[in-house]
């Protein structure tokens, strides 16, 4: 991946996403709009922060049967963004078919985006997998499993936690991308994320790209603690 470190723009509205990007001046920035930011702004802000040069995974972690995934689909590669994702909980059909609307809707001399499934949410414990999905292995084993059966349906690569990152480089390959969430530095408070890492060791670990969000939206000093996070990363050897 080009850049690799995504910047999770989780605020409620254009105002204040515009607001915190103007600290960052002419930077090209590799951004992320979830669901608060898309359900209250729709494709406009992917078309504004397009305009401003930036790259966009929009995260909406599609998840459902797959003639309505594959429409979704279809619609979201018109908006020219560059990485989408899906639950690989929803399975190899509905993945295979994400990747169908994709290609189908990608305008014609324009790449398709890249797609990735989320395999378990660096929000979840292995504890809280296993009583609340019923999910009777260990973490490790539940995140591979769907990370190979991502690659299977022809997807792009999964998001995953630091803890995963290596073993699915050495199971699935290089080319097969593992974008890690669940990154604090040291003394940051790890909110509502479980499985939390450094920048520095989700990069000794493999991972392909990082994704941060309110440990630097939400400091007092968004720049200097995006240079903290850059410096981690890239500081760090794979
Ligand atoms: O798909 C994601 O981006 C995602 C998957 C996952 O397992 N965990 C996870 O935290 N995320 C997203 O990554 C961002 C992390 O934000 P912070 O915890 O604020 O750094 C949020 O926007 C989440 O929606």
């Amino acid at each position: 991946m080009d850049k690799s470190l995504i910047l999770a723009l989780d605020f409620t509205d254009k105002k204040e996403v515009f607001q915190f990007l103007n600290r960052f001046e002419d930077e090209k920035l590799f951004v992320k709009v979830g669901m608060e930011l898309f359900y209250q702004e729709g494709p406009s802000i992917i078309y504004d922060l397009k305009e401003k040069g930036h790259d966009i995974f929009l995260d909406l972690k599609l998840h459902d049967i797959p003639n309505t995934v594959k429409g979704a689909m279809k619609g979201l590669a018109r908006l020219g963004c560059d990485l989408v994702n899906v639950h690989a909980a929803g399975g190899k059909e509905m993945m295979e078919a994400a990747l169908e609307g994709l290609e189908a809707g990608t305008p014609a001399g324009k790449n398709r985006p890249s797609c990735i499934a989320v395999t378990q949410l660096t929000s979840t414990s292995e504890e809280q997998m296993q009583e609340e999905q019923l999910i009777r292995v260990p973490m490790e084993e539940s995140v591979l499993h769907y990370a190979a059966l991502t690659k299977k349906a022809g997807l792009d690569g999964v998001v995953c936690s630091t803890f995963e990152a290596k073993s699915i480089r050495q199971l699935l390959g290089y080319s097969f991308l593992s974008v890690v969430p669940g990154i604090r530095l040291q003394l940051d408070d790890i909110q509502d994320q479980k499985r939390v890492a450094t920048p520095a060791y989700a990069k000794s670990e493999g991972a392909s790209a990082i994704v941060v969000g309110r440990p630097i939206t939400k400091s007092s000093n968004p720049l200097e603690k995006y240079i903290e996070f850059k410096q981690s990363w890239e500081g760090a050897h794979q």
